[in-house]
């Protein structure tokens, strides 16, 4: 802000806003829209979005939250081009404005944006309901107004938007869930703020990173270039589970799979995966470059697990292997529970770990020296330095029961070739929901199964993206 005219964000910002909104209207003239503005910067991009949609031919109305606190250079170019204040002093929500809510194609939400925190009060709640039960199209002006934009959490009311246009950066709390779910579809204008921003508190993979963190198999691979996974997985009750995680291994790239368990499981497991190599102790399980433990492993089992920590080796932990994890871990664990699982892990309330998603990974990273890949709506993996990445890919038809074993199987795949567990907890969660998404565009619900046999083209083409 410093380096440029005054102002000169706030006009970026409001023309790509006004742009997002001239779109999603099929065109702005002769259309309503109504802006709710509330007392900062947030309102001030609303206003001055509102004014290059009046210039346009839409029909503005603008209900002001505090009329003692309003952008003042925004209110007057809004008024300039004919915009309407339908608010009376500090009564925001007048029978006017219900009306023109009720009336509206459009709802600008300029309430609350990087400033806000502890969720809307009072006017500005009803006025968030209001738009959600009556209007047309909500747009949020950078953050869904009420989220808490550093947590993701929900502390309190809040706008739920069918569109967010955010500037600048992305927000934590449009891509983390529980906030996410309430950001609708997320439109990023960028404002030039990239080479001013610190170190992100949160990454996100894109394809080509993923890409490039692929081993390719050169000229003079062998299996162990490509990763030798040992397996330890499955149980006389849960047998399909070792099945998917070993084809979550073997199409996952592994170079080969050792599985470790009782006979009628490895038999399964072989007569899906002929080139899975098995035996029934760990001790007996030959050179593997990394571990993969717990998928439907049942109850018990807990020395088996310790002979695999005792090895030294890279170990993603899963399930019921993560009801034996020792005090603490040296940092080359990869640790995968869903929600319910790291609520037992941590001794609290699983509801508590969904609303506060992204301080339990964290906290669970740093309590077991390991990193953390917290499954479930938003995939959440946090290293046990601070870093967390938000996986952007998958869909809600992953929760199908065994894709977590095709996850484990695959993430275990790429620690086998020496991927750091970061790396490989966010690779495998970014490649894992790919293949949900296809599978699902082919059965709409589909098996795990089907997420299994959609591994292959989906790292094809990642390869290909290189
Ligand atoms: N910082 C930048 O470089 C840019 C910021 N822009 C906009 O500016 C916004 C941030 O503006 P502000 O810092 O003025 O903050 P906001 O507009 O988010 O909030 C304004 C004020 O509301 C009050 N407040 C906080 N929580 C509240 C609650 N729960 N209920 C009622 N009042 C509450 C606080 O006093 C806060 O300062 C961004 O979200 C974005 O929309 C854009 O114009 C682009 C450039
Ligand atoms: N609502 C959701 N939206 C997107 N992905 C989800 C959702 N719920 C679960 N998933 C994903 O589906 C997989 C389910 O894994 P998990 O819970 O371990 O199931 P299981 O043990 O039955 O295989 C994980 O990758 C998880 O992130
Ligand atoms: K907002």
């Amino acid at each position: 802000m410093a380096t440029l005219p005054e102002s000169a964000l706030m006009q970026r910002a409001a023309a790509g806003l006004a742009a997002v909104c001239a779109r999603v209207l099929g065109g702005p003239y002769g259309s309503r829209v109504v802006l709710l503005v509330g007392g900062g910067d947030n309102g001030g991009d609303a206003l001055w979005a509102g004014a290059r949609l009046a210039h346009r031919g839409a029909s503005v109305d603008a209900v002001l939250l505090r009329h003692d606190r309003v952008h003042p250079a925004g209110l007057a170019a809004f008024r300039r081009a004919g915009g309407r204040v339908v608010s009376s002093a500090d009564v925001p929500l007048t029978p006017e404005t219900q009306r023109a809510i009720a009336r509206a194609d459009l709802v600008l939400d300029g309430m609350l944006g990087i400033g806000g925190r502890g969720g809307l009060r009072d006017d500005a709640a009803r006025l968030a309901d209001a738009a959600a039960a009556e209007a047309g199209l909500v747009v949020a002006v950078d953050l869904p107004s009420g989220v808490e934009p550093d947590t993701a959490e929900l502390t309190g009311p809040h706008v739920r938007a069918d569109v967010t246009v955010t500037f600048g950066t992305h927000k934590l709390a449009i891509l983390a869930d529980p906030a996410a779910q309430v950001a609708g579809h997320v439109e990023f204008v960028d404002i030039g703020l990239a080479p001013y921003l610190p170190e992100p508190v949160a990454g996100m993979l894109e394809p080509v990173d993923v890409a490039e963190m692929l081993p390719a198999p050169e000229r003079n691979s062998d299996k162990y270039r490509r990763g030798v996974l040992g397996l330890l997985a499955g149980s006389a009750q849960f047998r399909g589970a070792a099945v998917l995680a070993a084809g979550g291994a073997a199409e996952g790239g592994a170079g080969m799979v050792r599985f470790v368990g009782p006979d009628e499981v490895a038999t399964q497991v072989l007569n899906r995966w002929p080139e899975v190599v098995t035996s029934a102790d760990v001790a007996d399980t030959g050179r593997v470059q990394a571990w993969a433990v717990g998928s439907g492993l049942g109850d018990g089992r807990a020395a088996e697990v310790a002979a695999v920590l005792d090895t030294g080796l890279p170990v993603l932990v899963d399930a019921d292997g993560l009801r034996h994890l020792p005090e603490t871990l040296d940092g080359r664990a990869l640790l995968t529970p869903h929600a319910g699982e790291l609520a037992r892990m941590m001794d609290a309330d699983r509801g508590d770990v969904e609303a506060h998603r992204l301080r339990y990974v964290q906290a669970a990273a740093r309590r077991w020296n390991a990193t953390v890949l917290l499954k479930g709506s938003t995939t959440l993996v946090a290293a046990p330095d601070g870093r967390i990445r938000v996986n952007p890919t998958g869909t809600p038809a992953l929760a199908t029961a065994g894709s977590g074993d095709v996850l484990s199987g695959l993430a275990g795949a790429l620690l086998a070739t020496g991927m750091e567990p970061f790396d490989a907890g966010s690779a495998a969660a970014y490649i894992h929901g790919l293949a949900g998404q296809a599978a699902a565009e082919g059965s709409g619900l589909p098996s795990a199964s089907a997420v299994l046999d959609a591994l292959p083209a989906v790292l094809a083409a990642l390869h290909s993206a290189r």
